[in-house]
């Protein structure tokens, strides 16, 4: 059975103070009228800059909504080492996290990352029991040229290498998308994803979509069939506006 992830990632926002203050206001607004058998089947998700790691992770319990995590936002290849800047799976594991985005289009676009390394992270998350959201996704460019199919499949082609499909989410995030507010119509990510399942081993892997989602397109994305939830930037920042999109059933 495919589960629903509804995912925040703060990207580089938000100091110790501001994510406590996040926290102590996100959980007045969620709707928790949903059978504890609905609750099960979803999980909510933050993905947090590492200097909030712990302290969320000493707080969020208290809160006592059993299905809300904290995770990271990437992870290196090697469990230690010379890397400076970077933080190993087993160090994300000795604090309690439990999912890592791995490939960002920003870390792509940004920081070097290839599809080697990508596939690196990600056998290093699994290996370690962590459960990586991987990210793919076509430019604008790309799009335009009639190679939004290609593309993802040559990313998948290579980022899933000896990869397990059976503790893996995929987040399609059409880079267009992004912070811009030019959202993909839903249509449309529920066609292109449709094509990434097609393409799994594991047809229930987890597929979220990301690009501009809102507390208002958040209701069309999620009656798509294929998409099992989102992956939200800017609009994860507001607990209010947050909730809302997890609230969105
Ligand atoms: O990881 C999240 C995506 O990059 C989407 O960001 P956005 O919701 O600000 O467009």
């Amino acid at each position: 059975m495919r589960k629903i992830v509804i995912a925040g990632n703060w990207k580089m926002y938000k100091t110790q103070s501001e994510a406590k203050t996040f926290f102590s206001e996100f959980p007045a607004h969620l709707k928790n009228t949903a059978p504890q058998a609905a609750i099960a089947d979803q999980q909510i998700l933050i993905c947090v800059p590492y200097t909030n790691l712990a302290i969320l992770q000493t707080i969020v319990p208290a809160i006592g909504q059993a299905n809300l995590s904290i995770g990271a936002q990437n992870v290196h290849w090697s469990e230690n080492g010379a890397f400076t800047g970077e933080i190993s799976a087993p160090m994300l594991v000795e604090i309690g996290i439990k999912y890592v985005i791995v490939g960002h289009s920003e870390r792509r676009q940004f920081f070097g990352e290839t599809e080697d390394t990508v596939n690196k992270r990600l056998k290093a998350a699994q290996s370690c029991g962590l459960t990586p959201i991987l990210c793919v996704g076509e430019s604008k460019q790309q799009r335009d040229a009639n190679e939004t199919e290609s593309w993802i499949f040559s990313q998948l082609a290579a980022d899933l290498v000896d990869i397990d499909q059976n503790n893996l989410i995929i987040a399609y995030e059409p880079i267009w998308a992004i912070g811009t507010g030019d959202t993909c119509a839903s249509s449309e990510a529920n066609r292109v994803i449709g094509l990434i399942r097609s393409k799994l081993v594991n047809r229930d892997v987890t597929i979220q979509y990301g690009g501009s989602v809102k507390p208002d397109n958040i209701d069309e994305i999620m009656a798509q069939p294929e998409i099992d939830g989102v992956l939200v930037g800017g609009a994860s920042l507001d607990p209010a506006g947050f909730a809302r999109i997890v609230n969105y059933r």
